[in-house]
């Protein structure tokens, strides 16, 4: 069988680690390097036998080489997003260092651009190729130790920290540097996969996870203790450092015994690899590994070549790395720990994550409407900017919908105390891309529906949104203590100050009202409402999803739309998820959003109707 091509990305230690690797495989052959300087790469390749040409100057230039078909991602750890995502794109196979990505919406991003171009992507923790770690996972799922109650686990060294390597990857903030990223995924991931086997599953999540950390003056947490609650009441205790010692094992306790697995992370360092079994009441027992590759990343890279087709590895899916980004993220909001990277005003924030100017795909298949009072396009899919986790999650969806012709965006000043305003206006600004946006803004929720709040928060929302207009201004709510001349005549004032160049309108807001609006409007010579925001989707809401909303899904409403012509722009009209496949199913027996809406049995009709 003909051997898989690897390139390597980085001439770091662990490049140099995995090439020898290479060297060992039956399966793999290393054929490519790349470094962003050509003596690195030229260095490299004379190591390792590479023809010259194959010695890149540039990442870029490797991803050109045809000859290359699986990439080895072994930069620092906020390079592994832009390096995985084009190395997919350029169709290449990926083997990524760990951490994947620097936080979970990068994990997410590499996924879909795996998804995107069929290309295999596995996340580089090679214990979890290793016979050792197999072994371990059988005799917990066999329940040799009865039920799992903890996992202990540590992964720590001590780096010395000087004028050096205070720059280097191990304490600089701006290269994802401190324990957790490094190393504290290790103990992450075992513990997950521990409470997985002991649970009947692959890998189980944390229900909760408390932690304290020790950050120094490099800003970077230097050692980290955490505990970790899992399904079943199965509790892990994690300790990782980069300043400081450790014993680097692993301990299982459980109703009938202990396991000890005195070398987990790297068994190819020692001659006697096992695991130590003690049972209650009983002398220890050494259960050696039998262990055919002694070269954990020969095990690994080989690994690689036999789940290629399949895409993904089941001993670490993308599901897996994206829920193991996701509990590193909660481990380092714990400790405190926030990455240059994450915030808008990083150095590098006016860049997407390829570092890639935003465009738009000419092959996109946005479609678009004119609304009325505003010249821009406003796409039909309009992104709702709410529930975004940080500025580093927005400013990667609002490319991403950017990217595929998206222009609408809509906002308030309720959401969430103003942070999505504020992404949103960090993001056109780092993007430079304000004249091209739609921002729909909304404001004057219950309880402060009421024309002065409106203004207020209206002239807040503009400062969030670092802009001296919006495109569209809707009232959030209604409040029928006010007539609805006091409404319109503030909105109008705002129309006529320039700081709403689109159309107005109001959400959740009757027809009758919105009807009455335009009436008084109309005699008054005054601009009534362009539009409408109400709850619109194939499933009917059948009581309001919260206080005050208001759902036009009835035939009476859905005339009136077509008849006047009346611009609707629905919210939540995947009726929050009531159409993915078992979800509403689900809901019928779970409190929450979706029974309290939408369980109804004319929705149910329209869900089970074959499409
Ligand atoms: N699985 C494992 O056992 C191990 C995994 N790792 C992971 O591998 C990755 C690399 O670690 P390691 O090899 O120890 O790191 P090194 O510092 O030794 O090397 C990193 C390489 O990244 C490249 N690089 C790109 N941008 C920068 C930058 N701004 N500053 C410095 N280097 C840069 C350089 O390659 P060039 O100059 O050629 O462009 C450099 O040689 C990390 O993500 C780490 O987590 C690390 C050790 C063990
Ligand atoms: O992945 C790793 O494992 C071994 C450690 O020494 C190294 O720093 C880390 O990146």
């Amino acid at each position: 069988m003909p051997k898989l091509r690897w390139g390597i990305i980085g001439t770091g230690r662990i490049a140099y680690t995995f090439a020898r690797a290479l060297g060992e495989s039956q399966t793999g052959l290393l054929v490519a390097v790349a470094s962003r300087e050509l003596p690195s790469a030229d260095a490299f390749g004379a190591e390792f036998g590479l023809a010259p040409q194959h010695c890149h100057p540039s990442y870029g230039a490797l991803l050109s080489d045809s000859g290359v078909q699986a990439v080895y991602v072994s930069v620092l750890h906020p390079a592994h997003a832009e390096w995985t995502i084009k190395a997919c794109d350029a169709g290449k196979h990926v083997l990524c260092e760990k951490p994947m990505g620097v936080n979970q919406w990068e994990v997410m991003a590499m996924i879909d651009a795996a998804t995107r171009n069929d290309v295999f992507l596995m996340e580089a923790y090679m214990y979890r190729c290793h016979p050792q770690t197999e072994r371990l996972l059988k005799m917990v799922r066999g329940g040799v130790i009865g039920a799992v109650k903890v996992v202990r686990a540590t992964f720590s060294y001590n780096w010395p920290k000087d004028e050096q390597s205070r720059e280097g990857r191990v304490y600089n903030n701006s290269l994802g540097g401190g324990s957790i990223l490094d190393i504290g995924g290790y103990t992450m991931s075992m513990a997950r996969l521990i409470a997985g086997a002991a649970t009947g599953t692959y890998v189980a999540e944390p229900i909760d996870i408390k932690a304290v950390g020790q950050i120094g003056d490099t800003n970077v947490d230097e050692y980290t203790v955490a505990s970790v609650r899992f399904p079943d009441g199965i509790l892990a205790q994690l300790f990782s450092g980069v300043a400081t010692n450790g014993d680097n094992a692993v301990q299982i306790f459980g109703t009938l015994g202990a396991i000890t697995v005195p070398h987990p992370w790297r068994p190819d360092t020692v001659d006697d690899v096992h695991i130590t079994l003690k049972l209650n009441d009983q002398p220890a027992q050494t259960i050696p590994i039998v262990i055919p590759v002694r070269n954990i990343y020969t095990v690994e890279a080989d690994h690689v070549a036999l789940h290629l087709s399949d895409r993904q590895s089941l001993r670490m899916s993308w599901s897996d790395s994206l829920n193991q980004a996701r509990a590193l993220d909660q481990w380092r909001d714990q400790i405190g720990l926030v990455y240059d990277s994450d915030s808008p005003t990083s150095p590098n924030a006016y860049l997407t994550l390829t570092k890639r100017p935003l465009t738009v795909d000419p092959a996109h298949r946005m479609r678009y409407a004119q609304l009325p009072h505003l010249a821009k396009p406003v796409s039909l899919l309009i992104m709702g900017c709410d529930h975004q986790r940080s500025y580093g999650h927005a400013s990667l969806l609002f490319d991403a919908f950017f990217s595929q012709g998206g222009t609408a965006f809509d906002t308030a000043y309720f959401f969430s105390l103003g942070l999505p305003e504020r992404y949103l206006g960090d993001w056109m600004r780092n993007r430079g891309n304000r004249d091209r946006c739609v921002v729909i803004a909304k404001g004057a929720h219950t309880p402060d529906c009421d024309p002065e709040s409106m203004t207020r928060q209206l002239l807040e929302t503009l400062a969030r949104l670092q802009t001296d207009h919006v495109d569209a201004y809707l009232l959030h709510r209604d409040n029928p203590v006010y007539p609805v001349s006091a409404f319109v005549e503030v909105l109008n004032q705002h129309v006529t100050a320039g700081r709403i160049r689109g159309p107005i309108g109001v959400s959740n807001w009757s027809i009758a009202r919105y009807e009455e609006a335009n009436a008084w409007a109309r005699d008054h010579g005054l601009r009534g409402f362009d539009a409408l925001s109400n709850y619109y989707g194939l499933a009917r809401m059948v009581t309001p999803l919260w206080p005050g909303t208001v759902g036009s899904t009835d035939r009476e409403s859905t005339e009136w739309l077509e008849r006047t012509q009346t611009p609707m722009l629905a919210w939540s009209s995947q009726a929050r998820g009531f159409f993915v496949p078992g979800r509403a199913r689900l809901a019928e027996v779970a409190e929450g959003d979706l029974l309290r809406a939408f369980c109804a049995e004319d929705n149910f009709t329209r869900l089970d109707r074959p499409i």
